[in-house]
């Protein structure tokens, strides 16, 4: 079980985070959204060290989790974070031997099983057919795949990925919601970032609903047209809810959060929701 206790974030003295108390139940599927700038990336790079917990802790199975090394944490958790602007101009297999990193010795010889685990991960996520291609001249969206195979031959229990699918066309979506699905199968836990409320409600177990406290009366002085000397920056993120999508979607969070209304669907394949 992953746990925040009372965790905040403050970069140069602005409170990014403020208190955030959360738990991410293993084998669950748990999307995290909230609108542009309520600080989803801040709250998930503080599991590799991207930002830097202020106040708080974080446990991993009831350890403390900052205490523990960077190495030892990537053999725990694996996160692949939201903008690459460095593309490695390195072969394919390459990169995705970088998720064995935290396993290997100074000499940084792989084993027979890190090779195996290697190549589970790239016929996982349908890439062995570019182990020898350079990532940088590959399209986005099997880049994408690239570093999704990166992260699993991380071989975590915890596996982290913000904004996934941003550049995946329709197909390479729903390719990745299979992924998804069949890595929750067996037996791992994962966080996701998304801005698509539909899929968001469809995968998840679970929806951590953030926004920026007291943004309303930020929202109020711009609807007015007042002059205020309010700003985005002066309300911290935190979180508006924790529960399933159906409960979520019941108690109008996301509404009121996204100001937003949506449409229930149903066929012989399920619910879908449609936010407009
Ligand atoms: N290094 C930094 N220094 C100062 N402010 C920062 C830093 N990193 C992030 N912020 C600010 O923290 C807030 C939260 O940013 P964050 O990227 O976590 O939000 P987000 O919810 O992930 O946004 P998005 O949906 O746009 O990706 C923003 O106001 C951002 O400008």
């Amino acid at each position: 079980m992953l746990e925040f206790r009372n965790v905040s974030v403050s970069c140069q003295h602005t409170p990014i985070l403020n208190d955030i108390s959360l738990t991410f139940r293993d084998g669950e599927i748990t999307t995290i959204l909230g609108p542009n700038g309520c600080g989803k990336t801040t709250l998930v790079q503080c599991l590799n060290g991207a930002s830097t917990v202020t106040a708080g802790q974080i446990f991993l199975n009831g350890q403390d989790f900052l205490k523990i090394s960077p190495k030892e944490r990537a053999r725990e958790i694996s996160l692949l974070p939201q903008v690459r602007t460095i593309i490695p101009a390195i072969p394919v297999k390459m990169l995705v031997e970088h998720g064995r990193f935290p396993y290997l010795g100074f000499s940084r010889r792989k084993s027979k099983e890190d090779t195996e685990i290697v190549n589970r991960a790239m016929e996982f996520t349908h890439i062995s057919q570019y182990a020898d291609q350079y990532v940088d001249t590959l399209s986005g969206g099997i880049r994408q795949r690239v570093f999704f195979a990166m992260v699993l031959a991380q071989d975590c229990d915890y596996i982290v990925l913000d904004e996934p699918t941003t550049y995946l066309d329709l197909t390479g979506q729903r390719e990745f919601y299979a992924m998804i699905k069949e890595l929750k199968k067996q037996g791992k836990t994962i966080i996701l970032i998304l801005h698509d409320l539909s899929q968001a409600v469809r995968i998840s177990d679970t929806l951590v609903v953030m926004n920026r406290a007291g943004s309303r009366s930020l929202d109020k002085a711009a609807h007015a047209g007042t002059d205020s000397d309010v700003k985005a920056t002066d309300f911290p993120g935190s979180i508006a809810m924790v529960s399933t999508p159906q409960e979520c979607l019941q108690s109008h969070v996301i509404e009121d959060v996204f100001q937003t209304s949506w449409k229930r669907f149903t066929d012989e394949d399920g619910e879908y929701y449609f936010f407009e």
